[in-house]
């Protein structure tokens, strides 16, 4: 069967992700979580002092950026990639408050965002491939075949979060914290001049507020194989 591109976008904390690898696993596509290379790049910047407080420093981030190397590796026991920065495995670090607290700074930078997208179209280059983010259907892929814009009330995607935080041993992030920091990327995301999140006009629209994680991915797959029946 021909393979299609999969792009799933939408708000922070959503279940892109969730959805995105299951989607991918079950259908034999690759899978890409873009977030995970704007996190990785922040992560960049925090473990090599270009933050001071707030203040991020441009210059030294666009001198280092062509040498900052993001990629992934395939686990060979969840089948899943994970993100490596500069031959690395850091995606627990990645996943992190502080990390999450920053992102969108650095995300919004445009040529953070212009060597992203370069690494992103060329992972996606062959079809066949499930990304989730925030300017997949609208920049990275504006012809995918399938665009999905996922949305659900921020109350229960805070309380989410914090459940996956508590699982991880997080005992200290609060249900406030993680819903300001839902907020604020939200904020930013939507706001920024570069690649602002939006939704593409031809995206199918998915509120999962009150969705299982099973009757979200029966109704994407239902969309897959609508679209490719055709
Ligand atoms: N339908 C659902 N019902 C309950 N929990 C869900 C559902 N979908 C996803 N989750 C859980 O919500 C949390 C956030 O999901 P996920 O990481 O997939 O979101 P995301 O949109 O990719 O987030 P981010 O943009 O922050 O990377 C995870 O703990 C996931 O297991
Ligand atoms: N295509 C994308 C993907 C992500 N971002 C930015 O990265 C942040 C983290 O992404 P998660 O999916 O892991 O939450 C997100 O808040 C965006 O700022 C992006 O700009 N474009």
């Amino acid at each position: 069967m021909k393979k299609i591109t999969i792009a799933i976008d939408g708000f922070s904390s959503c279940g892109k992700s969730t959805m995105a690898k299951d989607l991918a696993k079950k259908i034999g596509y690759i899978y890409i979580d873009s977030g995970a290379m704007y996190r990785a790049v922040t992560l960049y910047c925090i473990q090599n002092g270009l933050f001071d407080g707030e203040n991020l420093n441009l210059a030294e981030l666009e001198k280092a950026i062509h040498s900052i190397k993001v990629n992934f590796r395939l686990n060979e026991e969840t089948l899943l990639p994970e993100v490596y920065l500069n031959d690395k495995n850091v995606e627990k670090e990645i996943r992190t408050m502080e990390v999450a607290a920053k992102v969108s700074q650095v995300s919004a930078i445009g040529f953070v965002r212009k060597e992203m997208v370069y690494l992103q179209q060329q992972m996606g280059a062959e079809k066949g491939i499930v990304m989730d983010g925030r300017d997949i259907g609208t920049v990275v892929f504006p012809k995918a075949e399938l665009k999905i814009f996922v949305t659900a009330d921020p109350l229960v995607r805070a309380q989410r979060r914090l459940d996956e935080l508590r699982t991880k041993n997080d005992t200290k992030t609060t249900f406030d914290e993680v819903l300001e920091n839902i907020r604020q990327r939200d904020y930013i995301d939507q706001n920024r001049d570069e690649s602002p999140l939006k939704q593409a006009d031809d995206a199918l629209v998915l509120d999962n507020s009150e969705l299982t994680k099973e009757q979200q991915m029966q109704w994407l797959l239902d969309k897959f194989n609508f679209l490719t029946s055709q």
